[in-house]
């Protein structure tokens, strides 16, 4: 027999536990099951890279377990249910523990973290974290490690390495490109934090790709395609994620890098949306909280309510977890023909504007500056 819901929601990262509250906000009698593969605890993900220097373990982080949050929502939770298909046309989702019916379906399958391709026989045993299950199998794996070796070089991978060098771990660094979080960061502001990790005694080596990683005596060896090699104790890995979005692929709901969806978060079946890091608009996947809440409110709105919120695709502001430089970052979307140009500089307190044709279409700004982020924001972005 399958079990009935108005709405289900798969996932319980933030996305999903989001979209829950929303939904029961707007409607206070929908009987909503939340399905999630994993334990379905709530906790802060971002905390994952500066638990460290915060001296938090992973058993800090958790908010509350996956029958407290449901119990406060009111709603149906079942944890360790993996989401096998899903039938569009009966309405009706296939788990390893049964199956289950709906009226509305809210994808928040999130993401994978990326493994970078390298050759060798320790190359499985490269570490990726994107949730707190493969964080505290990290922390585990860090007890009496000395050195670190960091593959990337982008938002995440920087914050990692400032925090584990807070907690005393060497680190080297291995970039493929030829500064720190250049998709989104002008060189200045990069050049800046770079001395800032110098100091800290990160090892940055820039305009390296790390090709083979074999087991060695003492832990392993990494080659790179520049034919230096470094020994490592622990390799650990942020180069990016992939939507996951192979579920929502096999029941034909339109799919590109991740789950298309409208200015609704609904995709092209109607009655199934998506959320979260797994959600596609405009082109774009978004993978911070601010447009996650957006997304939960609109998506709530046209399920439950007038319709009246809608998503729309805006540049978000990042604040960097980099204690040494604050760092305020609002990349343009799509960083295509522009260019980034020195607005103001104080020191270490820098302003850049990223101008298309003239026009600003983002910034950022390090050092005292950060101040005037959410005003400059709101400048730029309110209609
Ligand atoms: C280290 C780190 C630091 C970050 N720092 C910041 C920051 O400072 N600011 C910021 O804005 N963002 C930050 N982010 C990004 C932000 O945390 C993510 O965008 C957000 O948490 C994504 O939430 P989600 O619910 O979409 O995905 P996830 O958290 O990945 O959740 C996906 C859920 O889906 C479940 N699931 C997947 N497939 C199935 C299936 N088939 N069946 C059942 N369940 C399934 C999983 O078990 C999981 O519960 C950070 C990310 C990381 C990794």
């Amino acid at each position: 027999m399958s079990n009935k819901a108005d709405v289900l929601i798969i996932g319980s990262g933030y996305a999903g536990w989001q979209a829950a509250e929303a939904i029961r906000k707007e409607n206070s009698d929908a009987v909503i099951t939340l399905l999630t593969a994993d334990d379905g605890m709530v906790y802060p993900k971002p905390a994952l890279s500066m638990a460290l220097s915060q001296n938090k373990t992973p058993d800090d982080l958790p908010e509350a377990t996956a029958n407290q949050k449901g119990a406060e929502l009111d709603l149906g939770v079942k944890v360790r249910t993996k989401v096998m298909s899903i039938n569009t046309q009966r309405k009706k989702v296939m788990t390893t523990t049964g199956s289950f019916s709906y009226k509305k379906l809210i994808l928040a399958t999130g993401a994978k973290a990326m493994a970078p391709k390298v050759e060798g026989d320790a190359a499985h045993e490269i570490v990726t974290i994107n949730d707190l299950t493969a964080y505290k199998k990290f922390y585990k794996a860090l007890k009496g490690v000395q050195k670190v070796t960091l593959i990337g070089g982008g938002l995440i991978a920087t914050e990692l390495a400032e925090d584990l060098r807070a907690f005393g771990v060497e680190v080297d660094m291995i970039v493929r490109g030829s500064h720190l979080m250049s998709q989104i960061m002008p060189e200045a502001i990069s050049h800046n934090l770079e001395a800032k990790l110098r100091e800290r005694g990160v090892n940055l080596i820039f305009n390296s790709e790390v090709k083979e990683m074999n087991k060695s005596e003492n832990g392993y060896v990494l080659k790179t395609d520049q034919g230096e090699t470094f020994d490592a104790q622990l390799v650990l890995a942020a180069i990016g994620i992939l939507p996951n979005i192979a579920l929502a692929k096999k029941a034909k709901v339109e799919t590109n890098l991740g789950i298309c969806i409208d200015a609704n978060c609904q995709t092209n079946v109607q009655d199934v949306y998506a959320v979260g890091d797994c959600a596609e608009a405009d082109g774009v996947v978004q993978a911070y909280l601010e447009p996650i809440r957006r997304q939960v409110k609109a998506l709530a709105s046209h399920a439950y309510g007038d319709s009246s919120e809608r998503f729309e695709v805006l540049p978000t502001l990042i604040k960097t977890k980099t204690p040494s430089l604050s760092i305020m970052l609002s990349p343009p979307l799509h960083a295509t023909h522009g260019q980034w140009e020195l607005n103001m500089n104080v020191g270490e307190n820098q302003r850049l504007h990223y101008t298309v044709d003239g026009e600003v279409s983002g910034f950022a700004l390090s050092g005292e500056f950060v101040t005037s982020a959410n005003k400059l924001y709101k400048e730029l972005y309110s209609a």
